[in-house]
């Protein structure tokens, strides 16, 4: 059972996504947006490694396997970590809009349990959007693209200025970030929105 919030209506008004001319081409794996992110870092030892992949139109599909480290009860995925996939996944649409967003809402449903061991397949896509507000959802499935919806969410990302993670993240990982030359690479990419 799905509830929808009002808050995740996209409002009268609210246009189509438009994919960006320069995001990658469907199909192309994206990569981390940052090593050390949990949900796709893969400096993470602990962190999900989830991999997504550009689709069609606003679309991401992405997989990530369930690991020990990863259980809430025993031999099952903590919801916590499921709704981290959900999160990441619909996170990555940022790269097909070429903007800047941050999660504002993510309502989840958790509809069967997920053993570890399972490999996860997401699909994402934006729906809506308005100003700043980006409205999107994700199912994740097991047994393949096609099997059983396991968990599915609907999402708000709120576009942000770059200044929002200098601002509030700690010193000294913007330090290393702005040192490293792949992670300006990758902030400049979403410098050139239009
Ligand atoms: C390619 C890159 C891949 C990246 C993948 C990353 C995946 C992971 C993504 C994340 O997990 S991001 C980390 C988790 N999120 C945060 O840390 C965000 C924390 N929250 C904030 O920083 C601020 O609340 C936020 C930037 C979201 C909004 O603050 P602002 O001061 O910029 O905006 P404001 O509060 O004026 O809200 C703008 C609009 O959004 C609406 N809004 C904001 N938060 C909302 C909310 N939670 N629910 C519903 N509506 C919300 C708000 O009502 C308003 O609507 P209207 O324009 O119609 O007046």
């Amino acid at each position: 059972m799905s509830g929808t919030s009002a808050a995740l209506e996209p409002p009268v008004g609210a246009t189509k996504p438009v994919r960006h001319p320069d995001a990658p081409a469907p199909g192309e794996l994206l990569g981390p947006h940052y090593g050390e992110c949990f949900g796709c870092g893969g400096d993470q030892p602990h962190g999900l490694h989830l991999a997504a992949r550009a689709g069609e139109g606003v679309s991401i599909t992405a997989e990530f396997t369930v690991r020990p480290e990863h259980q809430g009860a025993p031999g099952l995925a903590h919801g916590g970590v499921l709704a981290t996939a959900l999160d990441e996944t619909l996170g990555s649409l940022n790269w097909l809009l070429r903007t800047i967003a941050v999660t504002g809402r993510l309502e989840t449903d958790f509809v069967r349990p997920v053993p570890v061991g399972t490999t996860l397949q997401l699909a994402a896509e934006v729906t809506a959007v308005a100003g700043r507000k980006i409205y999107s959802r994700a199912t994740g499935r097991i047994g393949g693209p096609d099997g059983p919806v396991v968990v599915r969410a609907e999402a708000l990302f709120i576009e942000v200025e770059v200044d929002h993670f200098i601002d509030h993240g700690r010193k000294e990982e913007i330090q290393a970030a702005m040192n490293d030359p792949d992670q300006i690479r990758r902030v400049r990419a979403f410098e050139v929105n239009p």
